[in-house]
């Protein structure tokens, strides 16, 4: 599988790499980004932080105002960062809308015509991405990976962890959309890829999984600003998965609510250093 290095750039001591490669899985040309700490090796290899962004947004956002690096730099923790969609297609209705279709995959494996040849991004991020950067790069530890995310990427990250206990160490979220299948973005996008069939929809909704986990504490941590629009126009109901978590009585969920803050990487970035350390502490870094 040839990677395309698109640009090397040296920050904070480590190097970002943006690549991009044809994916077997989308059937597209996929992009995606990597933070190779200092001091990683084939001999020390770096555990990594599976970052996954929101609507609208490529690798670049968080990379050029999530600052996480930065963080994780001086732990010796390296970030992934998948971008939110296939790329390079042209499907009725893709690119119609900022919530649907391209930048909007919502992580999962859509079975709905026409998305499902090509928005199978559950089955990419979760297989074929680390299958390939495990492959190319020997300096990050596969035994050792967590996962975070925002907004979309928030339920990404808390999903994908629930649905494969084992596979992450831990998880965290910024603002995620937290029980999707009662929100409109998480309507829209779920009946535009799955269809209309509600039981389908609560396998990849955070709030219903959690009521099933039964594999120990969830190491999860969440923040939500409450100066979030989004939040007050009830896209996200963090309350929701909240009463889920007391009612399956699962422990080690921490829900913080921050003062005043909004959506944006304003809020993201003065909380990164505390989800980068949750991620390094279940990581064996801290
Ligand atoms: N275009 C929209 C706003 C879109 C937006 O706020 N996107 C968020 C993620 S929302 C949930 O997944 C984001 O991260 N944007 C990128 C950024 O750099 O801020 C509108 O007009 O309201």
């Amino acid at each position: 599988m040839a990677l395309e290095t698109k640009a090397t750039i040296t920050t904070f001591g480590g190097r970002f790499l943006k690549l991009s490669h044809s994916s077997s899985t989308t059937s597209t040309p996929m992009n995606f980004t990597v933070f190779i700490p200092p001091g990683a090796s084939s001999s020390k290899p770096a555990p990594v932080l599976i970052y996954l962004s929101g609507l609208t947004c490529t690798p670049d956002n968080v990379t050029e105002k999530g600052f996480l690096h930065a963080h994780a730099s001086k732990l010796g923790l390296a970030l992934l960062y998948p971008d939110t969609s296939p790329r390079g297609t042209d499907l009725p209705g893709e690119h119609d809308s900022w919530d649907f279709g391209s930048a909007a995959s919502f992580y999962i494996d859509a079975t709905k015509e026409p998305y499902k040849k090509h928005y199978q991004m559950e089955s990419y991020v979760t297989k074929e991405l680390p299958e390939l950067v495990f492959s190319e790069f020997k300096e990050l530890d596969k035994t050792k990976v967590s996962i975070a995310g925002h907004s979309m990427g928030g339920h990404g990250a808390l999903t994908l962890y629930l649905k494969n206990p084992g596979m992450y160490k831990s998880v965290s979220a910024w603002a995620p959309i937290a029980n999707p299948s009662q929100c409109p973005w998480g309507e829209k996008a779920f009946g535009g890829y799955i269809g209309d069939d509600k039981a389908a929809w609560k396998k990849h909704d955070a709030t219903e999984l959690v009521k099933s986990w039964k594999n120990g504490p969830l190491k999860a941590l969440i923040d939500v600003g409450t100066g979030d629009n989004f939040y007050k126009q009830k896209q996200l109901l963090p309350e929701n998965f909240e009463a889920a978590v007391k009612e399956a009585g699962v422990e080690d969920v921490t829900v913080r609510y921050q003062d005043g803050y909004d959506h944006s990487y304003f809020f993201i970035s003065t909380f990164g250093e505390d989800h980068v350390k949750h991620a390094a502490k279940h990581l064996g870094l801290l």
